[in-house]
């Protein structure tokens, strides 16, 4: 089910994942860098020797132009990156990332500010620009500067080295991400979303979600990923799934109400009237929705208010026999609301629980539903008014629902179809739009394919990896 939305979230998860990834690699990159540094300060501080300027002049030139180049966050201290043993082998670096992906590319970049930084302080010009201009773009940098949550972070690659001593067999790859945590520096930014929520909104687009509904996905999305600091026992795949749960709970969620409960609540007959054009379902639905309610031990009957349509009478025959439930029908062209005052009628003289009410949805104008269903409102009083589309419909089943729900309030909606191929887009958007719930999916043809919405179990469903 939406298997298409499903693998295009999927993609935005794991193009999030690779970018932060790729981060907490540069930034482990330079943990390490410092490290040897600092394990080589001794002979390094040894060989200044306060000479030969031009290697320096030279350097400069390049150094800027590394530094333009750079992403934001090249902040290794340059000086005291510098190794001399570690130079050949920057070199090397330098090379093989020179095509690889532009974080890598700044990566190596930095190292060559360093090796330039080197040669400046080796010719004793401890006021050199290239340390200015290596500082100055970054913000951010050495471990006198790091920010207060990064002696958390700290703490956890502490608990990450422990557990490194314990079990070697996880190898050199979790010992730098251990120091890419130390860092504090694997952070959500957001130029980090620029590219994957550009994509993730054309694909919601693409599945029919409503543009208005897109935004606020996106929007929630931001608000939770953007400057978030990956945990140690949190991946980034599972950060970006909870902003993504959460962010489509909150459009997919408006408006729920326990369907089961208010129909245990209401007093009997309880009246429910179906909206909705023709051919989406809407027989079938009322036909699923008996079914339904004689497993939970409420009887029905069923009124056929759509007097509009030649051959509406037998088809809802078909059903209630089908099934042994009461019709309540009128000829053709006779008043609907007329057809369900009988149906309420008989509910009451025969102890019924629940009426179930079609109508016709094939109206002119809007002026012509309102007119119906306000008779039906006067005339009943019906507990629920649920509109009833089609999953496959996408935006033009979330364009009925605004449509029906401003031509006469609907209570909820039921999307049918759903086992078809569908987009999703009328499952994440309905409800926003109209600010009332999905209350059921028709899953089928047969009398049990309906399954009540369950926005929690949609939103996993969505984000599933397995279905
Ligand atoms: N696959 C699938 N088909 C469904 C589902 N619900 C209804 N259908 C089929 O859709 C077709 C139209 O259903 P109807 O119940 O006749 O549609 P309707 O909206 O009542 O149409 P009118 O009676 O013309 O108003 C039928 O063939 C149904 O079997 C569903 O959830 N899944």
């Amino acid at each position: 089910m939406f298997d298409g939305l499903k693998k295009k979230l999927n993609r935005f998860r794991n193009d999030v994942e690779e970018t932060a990834e790729e981060k907490a690699e540069a930034a482990a990159d330079e943990a390490e860098a410092d490290a040897d540094a600092e394990a080589d300060s001794a002979p390094a501080d040894a060989a200044v020797e306060p000479e030969a300027s031009e290697p320096a002049d030279v350097d400069s030139d390049a150094d800027t132009d590394a530094v333009s180049g750079a992403a934001a966050g090249s902040e290794v201290n340059a000086v005291d990156a510098v190794d001399a043993t570690d130079a050949p082998a920057d070199a090397e670096s330098v090379t093989e990332t020179e095509s690889a992906s532009e974080q890598g590319a700044a990566t190596a970049e930095v190292e060559t500010e360093a090796e330039a930084a080197a040669a400046a302080t080796s010719a004793g010009e401890p006021g050199d620009t290239d340390a200015d201009t290596v500082d100055e773009p970054s913000g951010e940098s050495t471990a006198d500067e790091v920010e207060p949550h990064e002696s958390l972070a700290s703490d956890a690659a502490k608990a990450a080295l422990t557990e490194e001593d314990d079990d070697d067999s996880s190898g050199p790859g979790r010992l730098r991400r251990a120091a890419a945590f130390a860092t504090g520096k694997v952070v959500i930014e957001e130029e980090d979303l620029e590219d994957p929520l550009w994509e993730l909104e054309m694909a919601l687009l693409q599945s029919d979600v409503e543009m208005q509904v897109a935004e606020e996905i996106l929007e929630t999305i931001r608000e939770k990923l953007i400057g978030e600091t990956r945990k140690q026992v949190q991946s980034t795949g599972q950060l970006v799934s909870e902003a993504l749960h959460d962010a489509l709970y909150e459009v997919i969620s408006v408006g729920q109400f326990d369907f089961d409960q208010r129909i245990a609540e209401a007093d009997k007959p309880v009246t429910l009237i179906f909206t909705g054009i023709n051919g989406v379902g809407k027989t079938t639905t009322i036909a699923k929705l008996a079914r339904y309610f004689e497993k939970q031990g409420y009887s029905t009957v069923l009124a056929n208010g759509d007097t509009y349509r030649a051959g509406a009478n037998e088809q809802i025959r078909e059903h209630a026999e089908a099934l042994g439930k009461k019709l309540i029908a009128h000829e053709q062209g006779g008043d609907p609301a007329a057809v369900i005052y009988d149906g309420v009628e008989y509910a009451e003289a025969h102890d019924i629980d629940i009426v179930l009410g079609d109508t016709a949805g094939r109206l002119h104008t809007s002026n012509d539903l309102m007119a119906q269903l306000e008779k039906i409102d006067r005339v009943v009083g019906p507990d629920l008014t649920l509109f009833v589309d089609e999953a496959v419909a996408g935006q033009d089943a979330v364009e009925r629902a605004r449509q029906f729900n401003d031509a006469a309030a609907i209570d909820g909606a039921i999307l049918t179809k759903a086992d078809a191929d569908s987009n999703g887009g009328a499952a994440i958007s309905i409800a926003y739009v109209t600010g009332k719930p999905i209350l059921f999916l028709g899953v089928g043809q047969g009398y049990d394919h309906i399954e009540k919405f369950d926005p929690e179990q949609m939103v996993n469903r969505l984000l599933g990896e397995d279905e």
